[in-house]
């Protein structure tokens, strides 16, 4: 499967027109050499901040009956929350349980893009790459562990910099054996 995404030259006008319309209305003036693109590289960093790479979900059968988990440590996530569209960036820790495929192990990173360049919350985002993992691979067991920083809660509000919140979706036996679910949680904790 090939996931695709476009976004056209007449949206990111018009967002660049709502940037200059903002910054404006907050007193930001765009008319020195150095911010005269500055709507336009707003919407462009937006736009960018908000677009998955395409992708091609590479599977391969297990012909080895592999069956012990395979852990991907470390993945970034890079993602806007949904309240603010401020940034939230940490990482994510993926695991499964093969069960008749296994997956191109780039493609975790991948998954985690594809679910994280949207507005988001934490919650949602580990969810959905768990879910997509078990839809796509029918592996025998899923967990996804993300940690992460929001900057709505660094830069503003209650400016608590520093904070990381953990969130984590387990399912198959990854949830309900307590020897692989112990296993899982212990390969991924920091
Ligand atoms: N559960 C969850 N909450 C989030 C996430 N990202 C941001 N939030 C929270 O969403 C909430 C929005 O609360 P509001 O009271 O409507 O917004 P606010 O007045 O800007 O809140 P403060 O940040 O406390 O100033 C805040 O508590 C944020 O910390 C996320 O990924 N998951
Ligand atoms: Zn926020």
């Amino acid at each position: 499967m090939t996931i695709t995404t476009t976004r056209d030259e007449t949206a990111l006008d018009a967002a660049e027109d709502a940037a200059r319309s903002f910054l404006e209305a907050l007193g930001i003036r765009c008319d020195s050499p150095g911010t005269e693109r500055s709507p336009r590289r707003m919407a462009e960093a937006y736009a960018a901040m908000l677009t998955p790479r395409p992708f091609e979900m590479t599977t391969f059968p297990n012909d080895e009956g592999y069956d012990e988990l395979v852990v991907v440590r470390s993945i970034p996530v890079q993602s806007l929350c949904e309240h603010h569209l401020l940034p939230f960036v940490g990482v994510a820790h993926v695991g499964y349980l093969p069960g008749g495929r296994i997956l191109g192990l780039s493609k975790f990173a991948r998954v985690v893009e594809m679910f994280a360049r949207r507005p988001q919350v934490q919650e949602r985002l580990t969810r959905q790459v768990a879910d997509w993992i078990d839809m796509e691979l029918e592996p025998r067991g899923v967990g996804v562990v993300v940690e992460a920083e929001h900057l709505c809660m660094s830069m503003r509000g209650v400016r608590a910099g520093g904070t990381v919140t953990t969130t984590s979706a387990l399912s198959g036996l990854v949830r309900d054996s307590p020897a692989t679910r112990a296993e899982f949680l212990a390969a991924v904790r920091p």
